[in-house]
């Protein structure tokens, strides 16, 4: 068992490299903004009560985002092994995934960190919303408020890592390829 956690600012590429690790590794990749896309495009329940958060860059409450990951990571009992991309995001869920992976024996691999400067990632995400049609990626107020949020409750998750000694980085400039490369070299060791 190898669980993953892919951790960067929106826009760094963890989606993107997500695609590419999962096939190469054989892993299971959960995205939480995807899980909450798909949702919200449904019309579910968690979709209406996450899209109020959504609209206004801010994190999904994380009583609703853990039950939901639990959920999925039960769905697939047989897997080698997780690719976590976009959770955690806060403290409070980093524990909670912690003591949910213990219950099955299980843990946090690793932690890899895609980083990039700011601005760079703002100018992505705007381009990313003229063909995407996901709205928190056409408003750059809203496109601020989540770097807001993630140097607020998610960058804590850094020191979290590296104190557990399960934090490596890596510069998420780059070719796609190149990328997927400097992330391999890493995984290749765990
Ligand atoms: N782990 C999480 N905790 C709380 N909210 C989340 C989480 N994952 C996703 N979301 C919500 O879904 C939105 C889109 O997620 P994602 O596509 O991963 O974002 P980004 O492109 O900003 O990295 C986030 O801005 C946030 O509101």
């Amino acid at each position: 068992m190898i669980n993953i956690v892919l951790f960067g600012k929106p826009g760094a590429g963890k989606g993107t490299q997500a695609e590419f690790l999962k096939e190469k590794y054989n892993l299971t990749h959960i995205s939480t903004g995807d899980i909450f896309r798909y949702n919200l495009k449904n019309g579910t329940e968690l979709g209406k009560e996450a899209q109020l958060y959504i609209d206004k860059g801010e994190l999904v409450p994380d009583a609703l985002t853990i039950k939901m990951l639990q959920d999925e990571v039960e769905k697939n009992p047989e897997t080698k092994g997780f690719l976590f991309d976009g959770f955690p995001r806060t403290v409070a869920q980093a524990d909670a995934l912690d003591a949910f992976l213990k219950s099955k024996g299980w843990g946090v691999t690793a932690t890899v960190a895609l980083e990039a400067d700011d601005e760079v990632l703002v100018q992505r995400l705007l381009e990313r919303g003229k063909t995407s049609g996901r709205a928190d990626d056409q408003d750059e107020a809203l496109i601020r408020n989540r770097y807001q949020e993630y140097n607020e409750k998610t960058a804590p998750l850094i020191e979290y890592y590296k104190g557990q000694g399960k934090f490596y980085a890596v510069n998420g400039i780059g070719e796609i390829s190149e990328v997927t490369e400097r992330l391999s070299l890493i995984i290749d060791k765990l």
